[in-house]
């Protein structure tokens, strides 16, 4: 079984793919973090986020663990935690200039595959219905609109203790959203959730009552 969720950045993909792995019993695999992994360690030895082929020859010596941890997940580099570390701006800020590179895509793409052949798997990104599982039982594609990813970061950001203003995240998010918009795909086969005035809650239950009206369409094929 394998449930895509696709949308732009802060749009609650992987606080609800979280939620539906768990209450499922299934895998959680968040390719952003491992985008994210990549970028971290290409500013960290200075490969130029511009060097498509440079990145695809790093990414052959670099190794990427996601690791279930409590209610979320570990991200491992070479066995080091970066779970933290990938989060921050400057990692954030880089991550659509390493992800654009076809190269890198299809490395990163093959990792996913593998990953979700062993087992039932949840996986949230940006072409997770389109490219990596193109015939995923269930693809979801989230929407929200940029005043209110904006908001869900900011308040975010206050509970770790970092005060960015509101209108730079806004303008942060506009912008991932530009650059990322060759990643970004909506399947033809996706179900559409704005999820801008729903709760997580509400967003959980619409996801979880779509996978049950495809159990039982399957079943009474
Ligand atoms: N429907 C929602 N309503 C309010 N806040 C939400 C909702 N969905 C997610 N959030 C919050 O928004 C923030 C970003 O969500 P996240 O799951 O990290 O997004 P993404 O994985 O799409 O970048 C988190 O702090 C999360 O708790
Ligand atoms: N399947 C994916 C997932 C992420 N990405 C890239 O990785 C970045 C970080 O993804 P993320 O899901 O951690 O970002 P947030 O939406 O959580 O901020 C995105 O901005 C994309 O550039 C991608 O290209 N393809």
């Amino acid at each position: 079984m394998q449930i895509a969720i696709d949308g732009p950045a802060a749009a609650g993909k992987s606080t609800v793919a979280k939620m539906i792995a768990d209450r499922m019993n299934y895998i959680y695999i968040d390719t952003g973090a491992m985008y994210r992994a990549a970028t971290y360690k290409a500013l960290k030895e200075h490969v130029d986020v511009e060097d498509g082929a440079a990145l695809a020859n790093m990414l052959q010596h670099t190794h990427i663990e996601l690791v279930p941890d409590g209610d979320g997940q570990a991200v491992l580099l070479e066995g080091q935690d970066i779970t933290e570390a990938i989060r921050l701006p400057e990692v954030t800020n880089h991550v659509s200039f390493v992800s654009k590179h076809p190269k890198v895509r299809e490395e990163m793409v093959a990792r996913q595959q593998e990953m979700a052949s062993q087992k039932s798997v949840v996986m949230d990104g940006r072409d997770i219905g389109t490219k990596v599982l193109p015939k995923a039982h269930v693809k979801i594609f989230l929407r929200a609109s940029v005043d209110e990813r904006a908001a869900r970061r900011y308040k975010e950001q206050i509970k770790k203790g970092i005060e960015t203003p509101l209108e730079a995240l806004k303008k942060e998010i506009a912008l991932r959203d530009e650059r990322d918009s060759r990643q970004l795909g909506k399947a033809a086969d996706a179900v559409e959730i704005d999820t801008t005035n729903l709760s997580i809650e509400g967003v959980v239950e619409a996801i979880m009552k779509i996978i049950k009206e495809r159990a039982y369409q399957s079943e009474s094929l």
